[in-house]
């Protein structure tokens, strides 16, 4: 009878158990849930071991250039630490990483020293659009001298490798045309933009001198005009100038009568010319560019149909000393880097030979084909007709064309014309990272999409957005906080 009892009090207390053992399960995992609702999501890096892991500060990684440039940093695995006064760059352009246990961000003027243990540095901080970097010259000049001072000086002591981001506008007003990296240049050393043009070329001969007095190992870039997502609105250059005037309806403003030339690359490819240059040994200046020249008018037309504005075209003064022409020779840069902009035939092969087959296997019934069809770059496939030539041989084509019209329509008309957005959903956060383009019209559709975007935003009461430039007393002291 005692062992009756005794198993009854056990039958007993086993379900009340279980039930505090369950309720425990519960508990945890609700915390669980709690933390990883409030736990950031980050776009996804590479896993390396630290063996194979680099140190990269990034000066100037809170800016347009920067931003991207760390992003692919980040992506590949490595530890970033950005280095910014958040003066032209922001927070923002580095939020999707602030947490993440393999970033950084070090508020901090690089005027004066820094000190920490780097591997490698990409030092590209300095105002870089003409109106911000006259609006304070003396300030532009301590950036790039003494700034670039500071930064060979970390290198050298920490032996780390260095790469001096300088641009097309050391050949100043070029009198040689297309620029190769053996032209010396045409600066007017006194003249309003001597602050950037000289500042950069005493950075360069800062450079040149660490390497060849000190040993430091460096890399120069000398990036020609670049354009893509984040580039500030009020930012003044050409692009940002033309798309926002665009999109809000006001006139574009040609400075002078138009016929002066640039040569604009997007962003992506300016960051594989980047890391393409500080893996190589080459220490001499690179010209990182994109040859395809146009003029600023026909720039504005193209913006202009772009963006299907009504807009008009307006003339301004033109700027003094304003280069005329501008066009990178890439020569050194193909053969030293294996470099290149991207042109279109080249994405192509290259989604071709990493998409047709999975395309192939996915395509098994009608939904899967049409969810394949509807994707942008299987439509770049399908101008080709090379799939349906290998479904059916002999309408093939037929069937391609047909297929690539129905769904450039749709994806236009219908869903969106410029599919790879930023998530609104705050849950892919891949999405932040912008891709390459394959032209110039998509690189643009891509930057007028992001314009749009903050065109909106700045009309939001709640957007905190910072930007010294924009606040007069912010702006002066600054000015002021290193003076000498
Ligand atoms: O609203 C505008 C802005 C600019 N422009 C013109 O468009 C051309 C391009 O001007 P931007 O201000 O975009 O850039 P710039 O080519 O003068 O300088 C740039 O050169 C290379 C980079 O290294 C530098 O960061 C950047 O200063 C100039 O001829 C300028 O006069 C306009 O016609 N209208």
């Amino acid at each position: 009878e005692e062992v009756l009892i005794g198993k009854a009090e056990l039958e007993e207390l086993r379900p009340q158990n279980g039930l505090e053992k369950l309720e425990d399960k519960l508990g945890v995992l609700e915390n669980d849930l709690r933390l990883a609702s409030c736990a950031k999501s980050f776009p996804r890096v590479k896993f390396r071991m630290y063996t194979d892991r680099k140190r990269v500060l990034v000066t100037g990684g809170a800016g347009f250039v920067g931003s991207h440039l760390v992003d692919r940093l980040m992506q590949d695995g490595h530890e970033v630490i950005v280095v910014d006064n958040v003066y032209t760059g922001r927070r923002r352009n580095v939020q999707h990483w602030i947490g993440h246990e393999n970033f950084q961000l070090v508020t901090h003027d690089i005027v004066n020293p820094l000190y920490m243990e780097v591997e490698e540095i990409y030092h590209l901080a300095s105002p870089a659009s003409p109106p911000h970097y006259m609006s304070n010259p003396i300030k532009t000049l301590k950036t790039n001298a003494l700034g670039t001072l500071n930064i060979l000086g970390l290198a050298k002591r920490v032996k780390a490798k260095v790469l001096l981001a300088s641009t097309s506008e050391v050949y100043g007003d070029p009198e040689v045309h297309p620029q190769p990296e053996t032209y010396w240049g045409n600066v007017n050393p006194v003249g309003p933009r001597s602050c950037y043009d000289e500042g950069k070329r005493i950075a360069e001969a800062f450079a040149r001198s660490y390497h060849e007095y000190e040993g430091v190992d460096v890399r120069i870039a000398r990036i020609f005009n670049t354009y893509g997502p984040r580039m500030h609105m009020n930012d003044g250059r050409v692009v940002s100038n033309f798309v926002t005037q665009a999109l809000s309806g006001q006139p574009l403003t040609v400075y002078g009568d138009g016929t002066q030339t640039r040569s604009f690359q997007y962003v992506s490819d300016l960051v594989d010319g980047l890391l393409a240059l500080m893996n190589s040994s080459y220490t001499m200046p690179v010209n990182l560019g994109n040859p395809e020249e146009r003029t600023v008018m026909d720039f504005a037309r193209i913006v202009l149909g772009m963006t299907g504005s009504k807009s008009t075209i307006v003339h301004k003064p033109s700027v003094e000393d304003d280069p005329q022409k501008r066009r990178p020779v890439i020569e050194l840069a193909k053969q030293v880097l294996g470099w290149k902009p991207k042109p279109p035939v080249e994405q192509v092969e290259e989604l071709t030979r990493r998409n047709i087959e999975r395309i192939l296997r996915r395509m098994t019934d009608v939904k899967s084909i049409l969810t394949v069809v509807l994707r942008p770059d299987f439509q770049v496939l399908m101008s080709g007709g090379m799939v349906w030539e290998k479904v059916f041989p002999f309408f093939g084509n037929f069937i391609s064309v047909f297929i690539f019209l129905v769904s450039t329509f749709i994806r236009i008309k219908v869903i969106n014309p410029y599919p790879s957005k930023i998530a609104d959903n705050g849950v892919d956060r891949d999405k932040e990272l912008y891709r390459g383009r394959v032209s110039i019209e998509e690189g643009l559709a891509e930057t007028v999409q992001f314009f749009k975007e903050e065109l909106d935003r700045s009309k939001d009461p709640r957007d905190h957005a910072y930007y010294p430039l924009e606040s007069e007393q912010v702006k002066d002291s600054f000015h002021r906080a290193d003076e000498l």
